[in-house]
């Protein structure tokens, strides 16, 4: 029993030494476990402080970037502004050197890239490359032509305008650079907005609008979508709503030029049909250019214009091709001609020069149109004294006009596909607009013989291409790699237009006053 008893005791003791050592050891596990602990404790500190300490900086640094990107930005601002107002003032200067010079403006538009831009025939791989994007608007005055193609040569070339819209440019945004020369047309400048391109390059679509499916018209309903003919008609109405009742008429002509012959597009049969009549240009003894017989309508509005170029378009001629189904075969020019009742005892003598002065004393004439005329009578029946009577002779007529042309596209015959009677046209159409560049290149080089006569179209819109319009030709561009050719020509001819120098270009009506009717 007391043996017993000791050997437990033994057992006991042994245990408890073992729990010491335990105890021991974990003590020192414990109390390395707390330097440890303590170690990294203050390492992870240090970290977070170095971090706190360098959040710091950084916020420091991004609050002096801040201040700095600020002043950058104020400047930039400024820079910005000054700039504008110095593009602002060339611009200016530089419309004065176009009107002293008598330059031609040429716009540059350069439509979006289209799904049928793809559809060529050609296999999948050459239709990807044909659809590529080669003529940009590098900013609103610089054409750019980029394109690199496994042999051939790359181009890399830049054109200069006097403006260029990008692919995403509105029809509002071109007319709001177009609306300017409509004030002159009333000021008494003659005025010409000409559209150059090739086929499918979107000439109808500036000039006019979306053409309806299947119908040459176009669509009326989209304000936004109107092109340049339908919303300069509006402007020169809501320019004349400004002046004194009476004092201006509208007339309206469509013509179009098709295998070089004029047809007149408004003139009626005797049943009031409308059908197309062949006309032909002469020059006068003025050496003006003029169509006899041409059909001119009065209008009273805008939509009363509208129904009649709606009317004319009808008969345009149209032919499918391969580019466009449907391409314009014909030159298309839309002209208003507004007859302006001047009065004064120094009407002549008060405009610009004796030579113009002389000019206008000819082409003053009192054959008023229908409405005119009932003023004039009106106030001739009322003008019972001398003095009355003298100033109602001395209200004279002074005819400006604004010609609209839509040409037909430029174009290669490979790529349109044309055959038989279209290419026949294609034929007229390409002579006619090699004409013009000819035109253009006599009067850049002042030759003494302009060859207008070469065509029908060069000798129909010889006044406003030689004489004293303010021309502005609106270059239509196709952007993909498949028209690379065709938009370069484009290119070359809009770059040969703007060399061109016609001499100042002169007013009709200078300082003259525009009756005011008071009737
Ligand atoms: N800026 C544009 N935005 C959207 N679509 C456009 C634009 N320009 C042209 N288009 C579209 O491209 C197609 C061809 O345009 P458009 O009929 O104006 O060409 P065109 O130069 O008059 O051709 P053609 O000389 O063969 O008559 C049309 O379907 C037209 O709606």
């Amino acid at each position: 029993m007391k043996f017993q008893r000791s050997s437990v005791v033994t057992q006991l003791h042994g245990a408890i030494k073992r729990l010491k050592q335990d105890l021991k050891s974990l003590h020192s596990f414990a109390l390395e476990l707390s330097k440890d602990f303590q170690r990294q404790s203050k390492t992870c500190l240090y970290q977070v402080l170095a971090a706190v300490q360098g959040i710091q900086l950084q916020n420091e640094a991004m609050q002096m970037f801040q201040i700095k990107a600020f002043d950058l930005e104020q400047s930039l601002q400024e820079v910005t502004e000054r700039y504008e107002k110095e593009k602002q003032k060339r611009k200016a200067l530089h419309n004065s050197l176009i009107e002293l010079r008598g330059n031609i403006r040429v716009h540059c538009r350069i439509r979006p890239l289209l799904p049928f831009d793809d559809a060529s025939g050609l296999s999948q791989g050459r239709q990807r490359n044909f659809s590529e994007k080669v003529a940009y608007a590098a900013d609103d005055e610089t054409v750019l032509v980029k394109c690199s193609r496994p042999g051939h040569a790359s181009v890399n070339k830049t054109f200069q305008f006097e403006r260029v819209y990008n692919d995403l440019e509105s029809q509002d945004a071109v007319f709001a650079d177009v609306a300017p020369l409509l004030t002159s047309l009333l000021d008494g400048y003659n005025v010409c907005i000409m559209a150059y391109g090739q086929t499918g390059s979107g000439k109808t679509y500036t000039m006019l609008g979306p053409q309806l499916e299947g119908n040459l018209a176009f669509a009326i309903e989209e304000e936004s979508e109107l092109g340049i003919i339908p919303r300069a008609t509006q402007e020169v109405f809501r320019l004349i709503s400004e002046k004194p009742p009476g004092s201006y008429c509208v007339e309206v002509s469509v013509v179009e030029v098709y295998n070089n012959e004029i047809f007149d597009l408004l003139a009626k049969d005797s049943c009031g049909k409308v059908f197309g009549i062949k006309r032909d240009v002469v020059t006068t003894r003025e050496g003006k250019s003029d169509v006899p017989l041409l059909t001119h309508e009065t209008v009273e509005n805008a939509s009363e214009f509208l129904h009649l170029v709606k009317k004319g378009l009808l008969l345009r001629v149209t032919h499918p091709t391969l580019v466009h189904a449907h391409s314009s075969r014909s030159h298309l020019v839309v002209t208003l001609t507004i007859t302006t009742v001047v009065f004064g005892d120094n009407f002549g003598t008060l405009c610009e020069d004796e030579q113009i002065s002389q000019r206008l004393n000819k082409e003053a004439s009192f054959t008023f149109p229908q409405k005119m005329r009932d003023n004039k009578s009106t106030s001739s029946s009322r003008a019972s004294s001398p003095v009355q009577l003298e100033a109602t002779e001395k209200m004279k007529q002074v005819k400006t006009r604004l010609q609209l042309v839509d040409l037909a596209g430029s174009e290669c015959v490979g790529m349109s596909g044309v055959t038989g009677a279209a290419l026949r046209e294609t034929s007229f159409i390409n002579r006619s607009l090699s004409a013009l560049a000819d035109v253009l290149g006599a009067i850049a080089e002042q030759r003494a013989h302009v060859p207008y006569r070469n065509s029908k179209l060069t000798h129909l819109l010889q006044d406003s291409v030689g004489g004293d319009a303010k021309l502005l030709v609106m270059l239509c561009i196709s952007p993909g790699q498949k028209y690379l050719t065709e938009s370069m020509q484009s290119l070359g001819f809009g770059t040969r237009a703007r060399q061109v120098q016609r001499g100042q270009v002169k007013k009709k009506i200078s300082q003259c006053r525009v009756k005011e009717n008071k009737t």
